[in-house]
């Protein structure tokens, strides 16, 4: 049990809903008959193309179409399925929701994410999720048989401390459904995996979906997964494709042994605040 699979799919994802979820459904069968995944991770906004305007029109509700469509393949393959997102309506609002389901098909946990991705670097790069979007206020944890897996969504994975939360909480892989773009995405996506797997000596994983140079938001995709050491285990290039990677926990022990940060923090000189109170100290 301390060995596992973990795959991800770089989904092109187009503007026919039903088909991006269809597709989806076929490369969940790949990832688990060719990568042989016991856990599977779908790529940020998934069912629909990345931009605020679509988001409303591609919204639904959770449970709706496309995650009883998740939970159906989560079952029938007997995996746990990280429903990369979707945008989702609930209340008059929208939010980039993503939803995670365990073997038997059940819901086990969701998140919608919580830092949105506002950010203007003049001529190359001017995005403002919040237009359309509201932030969601709660983390997602989940318990496989293997470990506790965390999940948040693309630039949650800029805040440090989130990632820093999941570590103390238990959490052992860290999966970002996520989608940066040509201008941030070469800079930075890989390195603020390395930076977070290596700041908390736990597994990152980030899908994104493939690159389409027609959109009118152009994905970087490079999915990859990171180990403790923040050595990269797989990466995707841009098209569509599935990259898995073998998570070791005992290679994580090993790593947490030799350099032991978690025992030798100061916390007499700093510490996190905001969830110390209901997060307990690292397992
Ligand atoms: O942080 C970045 O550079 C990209 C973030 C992003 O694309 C997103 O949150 O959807």
């Amino acid at each position: 049990m301390s060995k596992f699979k973990l795959a991800l799919i770089q989904l092109k994802a187009g503007l026919d809903k039903s088909d991006n979820v269809k597709r989806a459904i076929q490369f969940i069968k790949s990832a688990v008959v060719d990568h042989q995944a016991s856990v599977v991770a779908l790529p940020e906004c998934f069912n629909s193309p990345y931009g605020t305007q679509y988001f409303a029109k591609y919204a639904e509700t959770i449970p709706g179409p496309t995650t009883d469509a998740l939970s159906a393949a989560a079952k029938e393959h007997k995996i746990y399925l990280v429903g990369g997102s979707i945008p989702e309506t609930s209340d008059g609002k929208l939010y980039n929701t993503s939803t995670v389901f365990g073997p038997d098909g059940t819901m086990i946990s969701s998140f919608r994410k919580v830092h949105l991705f506002d950010i203007d670097i003049k001529g190359q790069m001017t995005f403002k999720e919040s237009d359309s979007l509201s932030p969601g206020s709660t983390f997602c944890m989940f318990d496989t048989e293997h470990c506790k897996i965390g999940v948040a969504i693309c630039y949650d994975i800029r805040f440090a401390e989130m990632a820093m939360c999941y570590a103390r909480a238990g959490c052992k892989v860290l999966i970002y459904p996520g989608a940066f773009n040509m201008t941030t995405g070469p800079k930075h996506w890989k390195l603020l995996q390395q930076a977070r797997a290596l700041d908390n000596q736990l597994y990152v994983a980030a899908v994104s979906p493939a690159r389409d140079e027609k959109a009118s938001y152009v994905a970087y995709g490079h999915s990859a997964i990171i180990n403790p050491w923040a050595d990269v285990l797989a990466e995707a290039d841009e098209t569509e494709q599935i990259v898995s990677a073998e998570i070791d926990l005992e290679f994580l022990d090993k790593v947490r042994n030799q350099i032991p940060i978690s025992k030798q923090k100061r916390d007499d000189l700093y510490k996190i605040e905001s969830l110390a109170k209901t997060i307990p100290a690292n397992q």
